[in-house]
């Protein structure tokens, strides 16, 4: 890991939908191995920033170099393969489906899955099933402990937080370079976001080289987590820097409150 490599560089980019221009000729970098929070008023830009980086969406105009490539037409799936999973604002998960098939769902596309495979090669499946489980297991183990003797209970018996860590271990299956968050603390108390703040924190350090951006409104969370942070408005870059910098930017200020304070 090296905090110095850009991970991820944006160039120009932008996405209109329509007469609406979402993202501004944006121009970010990610570096190797920091917690990057990325800020604005509502409407800035910032989930559409997250849905052109894994390829839900086709950038009008720019470029998006994650690791030296270019990933704007690239696939989703592509995209995952190489390093960057994400969670989503609102929750992804089937409530009356077991925390394994949660978690794995999302890595579904590696699985050699289909009937034929199933009936005619049980061992082979039965072996790739087990080595799924323990893969869960060591994740959970490390990320969530109490959760590994609930692997296979359903989700609907779950707390909130513990939704949330799911999500996150969901995310987190395919060992990536690089996680995006989208409002991880939605929905949560102000104790239950401190406690998944922490085990994210706690999770990046057992992981090693793994870099995070995370969308969050609550000011306190950014402040404790994030090396750095990007502000949008209206899908321009209005500041960029440690929260401390940010905080006291007259744009920053006047982007949320609707005028300057002092
Ligand atoms: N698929 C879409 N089609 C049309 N407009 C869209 C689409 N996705 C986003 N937008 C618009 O793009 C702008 C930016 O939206 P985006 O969701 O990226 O903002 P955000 O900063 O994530 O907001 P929030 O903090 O409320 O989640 C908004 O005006 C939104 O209505």
């Amino acid at each position: 890991m090296n905090p110095t490599k850009t991970l991820v560089d944006v160039q120009d980019l932008t996405m209109r939908f329509g007469g609406l221009t979402a993202l501004d000729r944006l121009d970010m970098t990610i570096r190797e191995g920091e917690v990057l929070g990325l800020l604005g008023p509502n409407g800035s830009g910032k989930t559409t920033f997250f849905n052109v980086l894994t390829g839900l969406y086709k950038a009008s105009e720019g470029a998006i170099l994650y690791n030296g490539h270019d990933v704007i037409g690239k696939r989703p799936q592509e995209i995952y393969r190489s390093g960057v999973a994400r969670t989503f604002q609102r929750s992804r998960l089937s409530l009356p489906l077991t925390v394994f098939d949660n978690i794995v769902i999302g890595d579904y596309q590696h699985m050699h899955h289909g009937l034929v495979f199933n009936l005619f090669r049980r061992k082979a499946f039965r072996a790739e099933y087990d080595a799924y489980v323990q893969k869960v297991r060591e994740l959970l183990g490390i990320f969530s402990p109490p959760l590994v003797d609930r692997m296979f209970e359903p989700v609907e018996t779950f707390t909130m937080i513990d939704r949330r860590r799911i999500e996150v271990c969901r995310a987190l299956l395919s060992r990536p370079r690089l996680l995006l968050l989208d409002e991880p603390s939605a929905g949560m108390t102000h104790d239950e976001t401190h406690a998944l703040m922490g085990d994210i924190l706690d999770v990046r350090s057992k992981l090693g080289n793994l870099t995070v951006v995370l969308i969050e409104h609550e000011m306190n969370v950014i402040e404790r987590i994030t090396d750095r942070c990007v502000v949008l408005n209206y899908g321009k870059k209005i500041a960029e820097g440690t929260y401390a910098h940010i905080t006291s930017d007259p744009a920053v200020q006047t982007a949320y409150l609707g005028e300057e304070t002092t």
